[in-house]
């Protein structure tokens, strides 16, 4: 059977390479795959390149990384052979980001209600009308009280919940195909990040919205997500459904990751840090790998 789609998947990254000018490698042969209405999080410790692949995605890398090989491809569409101009609207049209910051990531001198209706209008051709409409019924469905008086406030006049409530909505706003979530709680209180991670579960189940989620915590790994991919200085150490990595992990990073997860040993409180050697294990075992790829490119 033949389909009209080039691709099954919403998302498709196939061997991503990131480096810096000095030619070092951030992210290594970092491949993975999302499908439409499937959670895939993206965990592993600081520095992991968690946030880097989830830029890389969005085209909004800093100026001094480079994609140096390999394919991004969204809904069929391989961003990497655009012209940064169709790129930037292609992945304006079909994506939203919710942010780690909510505060960094609000327009601090607009009021909020301009700020989730501008891109409805500008970027996906919407009415006024229609956006407005949108942005108040969105509002209402991250439980903001009172949407009229929230949309004529500026950002400083709200709590961290809140501003992170109207994120979601505006990221949920113009039905994304893909939406990148960067550790969207890790700014807030614990109380307020149950109630968002519960928010963006349902709103991404009723959606079918398919989310690339980042966080470095395996408690939030095992509530939201149906597919996992654990990195480590920038390279796949294992990629797999959520409940087949709590069960039988097979990566001995990802059972230290789990180990070391507060919440998830609550019960035992036999939770441990990843072990020194297994990471100075990990990290010259990619010194090698990284030495023999340099080696090819030489070649
Ligand atoms: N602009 C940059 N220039 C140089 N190195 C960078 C830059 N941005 C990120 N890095 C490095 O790339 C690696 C991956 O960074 P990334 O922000 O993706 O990590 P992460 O897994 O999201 O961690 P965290 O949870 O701390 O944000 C890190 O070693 C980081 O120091």
């Amino acid at each position: 059977m033949t389909s009209t789609h080039p691709t099954a998947q919403t998302l498709d990254i196939i061997k991503l390479n990131v480096r810096l000018a000095n030619g070092r490698r951030l992210l290594r042969d970092v491949s993975l795959t999302l499908k439409p209405g499937e959670v895939r999080a993206l965990v592993g410790e600081s520095g992991a390149g968690k946030s880097m692949i989830g830029k890389a995605v969005l085209g909004i890398l800093p100026n001094n990384l480079d994609i140096s090989e390999g394919e991004i491809i969204l809904e069929g569409a391989h961003l990497n052979a655009m012209t940064p101009s169709t790129r930037r609207k292609t992945v304006a049209k079909m994506s939203s980001l919710i942010p780690q910051d909510p505060l960094t990531a609000l327009n601090p001198v607009r009021k909020i209600g301009p700020q989730i209706t501008d891109p409805l209008i500008r970027i996906h051709g919407w009415s006024a009308d229609r956006a407005m409409k949108r942005a108040r019924d969105l509002l209402d469905r991250v439980h903001i009280r009172a949407p009229e008086r929230v949309m004529a406030s500026y950002p400083h006049e709200l709590s961290g919940g809140m501003r992170q409530r109207i994120l979601i909505a505006a990221a949920f706003a113009p039905s994304p195909r893909l939406i990148v979530a960067d550790e969207p709680t890790t700014a807030l209180d614990v109380t307020v990040q149950k109630q968002i991670l519960k928010l963006i579960r349902e709103l991404q189940r009723e959606t079918g919205t398919a989310v690339l989620f980042v966080t470095h915590d395996m408690g939030v790994v095992a509530k939201i997500s149906q597919q996992v991919t654990v990195l480590f200085a920038g390279r796949v150490m294992e990629d797999a459904p959520t409940q087949q990595v709590f069960e039988a992990p097979s990566h001995p990073y990802t059972q230290a990751l789990i180990k070391a997860t507060p919440t998830l040993n609550a019960v035992t409180k036999s939770f441990s840090p990843v072990p020194a050697e297994l990471i100075a294990e990990l990290h010259s075992d990619i010194a090698k790998i990284d030495a023999a790829y340099d080696a090819g490119d030489r070649a």
